[in-house]
């Protein structure tokens, strides 16, 4: 582990942007983006401690921001100023620790990466300074009025942010700059003055900077698509189910609603079906709703020789009700006895007309256990589902 501070860049104006505002209070999906940019931080546990450089107009803001947004690392609130390199100057000034690794981060670049962050924090550690970066991919040229040059694409490189270094140089960097009156667009560039190498890790064509309102739109799109794999809007949820009922005579043998002719039948509390039981239980697990143990406790009267088919389709609704509606889902009872294959496309269509769904979404199978264990001996029967949700659009 290389630990490193992060200073995050956010004191610009957003001009390009056009959104009448700094582009980092902008929201991007549920939050601005300049807390997209501090997670990333936040979440990596190399990262000691975040400078946040702001606008003085916009540090109480930002302060607000900070403090309703639970960030485990600490952070420290600095005023920049009116170019980019003032601000990073301003971020540098409350560092101590020279031999330290800092990160030079823009606030606009949301969507940087941790394996990338590591990279760059070893080979800084090792050669003192390096940033983040990506070959070109278009072709480059130079114009001077109608004179065109073209560059040679193989040695061009699109410098990203995180530029890191050693604390000492990159502050003998932006003194020496200063003091020349040099404005670079970069850190590394200033580094680089110095006649001092930077290395070049290459890094992921995702980490753009957000300037224009293009890109906002790209980032939004990106934002959205992570979102859709997880949490209560997800496109796609997935439960498992598992149950047993025990064998017993002068019961029913009720198996996914259908009453299949044996010696025994299955014991419960409501009519005891093993396999809606199962389904009712992935179908609650998929949506977070914990169990059928849970909205009908065996407790209560009211679910005594309950039809398992009706409790099957009132959790149906609460899932249709959170906006979900079926992938497909495959079940297995694992039963010694009786034999289930003259059953399975009664049981099928069955399950299909309780959650008004094609047959084909849903597939049911059966095994033994080759006289083995519980099921084995026909002391019970058990089944597992599998139940994969989908978001209605
Ligand atoms: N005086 C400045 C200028 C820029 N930045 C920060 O540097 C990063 C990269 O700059 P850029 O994308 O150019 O942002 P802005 O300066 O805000 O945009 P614009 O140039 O369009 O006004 C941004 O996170 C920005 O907030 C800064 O901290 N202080
Ligand atoms: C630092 C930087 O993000 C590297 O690509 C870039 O140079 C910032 O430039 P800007 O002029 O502030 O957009």
């Amino acid at each position: 582990m290389v630990n490193y501070t992060a200073i995050v860049l956010a004191a610009g104006q957003g001009k390009r942007m056009k959104a009448g505002k700094n582009k980092q209070f902008l929201m991007l999906g549920e939050q601005p983006l300049i807390l997209h940019t501090l997670d990333v931080f936040d979440s990596d546990p190399w990262c000691e401690a975040i400078i946040l450089v702001t606008n003085k107009e916009e540090t109480e803001s930002m302060d607000s921001l900070i403090s309703t947004a639970s960030l485990d690392t600490h952070v420290t609130i600095v005023q920049g100023g009116k170019e980019r390199q003032d601000s990073v100057f301003e971020g540098l000034k409350v560092l101590r620790d020279e031999k330290s690794l800092v990160f030079i981060h823009d606030g606009a670049r949301p969507f940087v990466e941790q394996e990338h962050l590591h990279s760059l924090a070893e080979v800084t550690a090792d050669k003192g300074a390096a940033l983040l970066a990506v070959p070109v991919t278009d072709t480059i040229k130079r114009r001077d009025g109608h004179q065109l040059e073209t560059l040679d694409r193989s040695r061009l490189w699109a410098a990203q942010t995180p530029q890191a270094f050693r604390l000492s140089l990159i502050r003998r960097a932006h003194l020496e700059a200063s003091a020349q009156g040099y404005g670079g667009t970069d850190d590394a560039s200033l580094v680089e003055r110095l006649g001092e190498a930077v290395e070049v890790v290459e890094g992921s064509y995702n980490n753009f900077k957000l300037t224009t309102p293009e890109d906002f739109d790209k980032a939004l799109a990106y934002v959205n698509q992570r979102n859709e794999l997880k949490g209560d809007d997800a496109m796609f949820r997935i439960g498992q189910g598992f149950d047993v009922h025990q064998l017993t005579e002068g019961r029913k043998c009720i198996i996914g609603g259908i009453e299949i002719p044996f010696e025994k039948g299955l014991l419960g509390h409501s009519d005891a079906d093993v396999l809606l039981h199962t389904i009712a239980d992935a179908c609650l697990g998929a949506i977070g709703e914990g169990d059928i143990g849970k909205h009908f406790p065996d407790t209560d009267e009211a679910f005594k020789d309950a039809d398992s088919g009706k409790l099957l389709q009132h959790v149906w609704q609460i899932v249709k009700q959170k906006g979900y509606t079926l992938g497909n889902m495959d079940c297995t009872v694992i039963a010694q006895a009786p034999k289930m294959a003259p059953y399975i496309e009664e049981i099928r269509a069955n399950i299909a007309g309780l959650l008004d769904v094609d047959a084909g979404q849903i597939n049911v199978k059966a095994t033994t256990t080759e006289k083995l264990g519980f099921t084995g001996r026909q002391e019970g029967i058990a089944s597992q589902a599998v139940v994969l949700l989908t978001k209605n659009s």
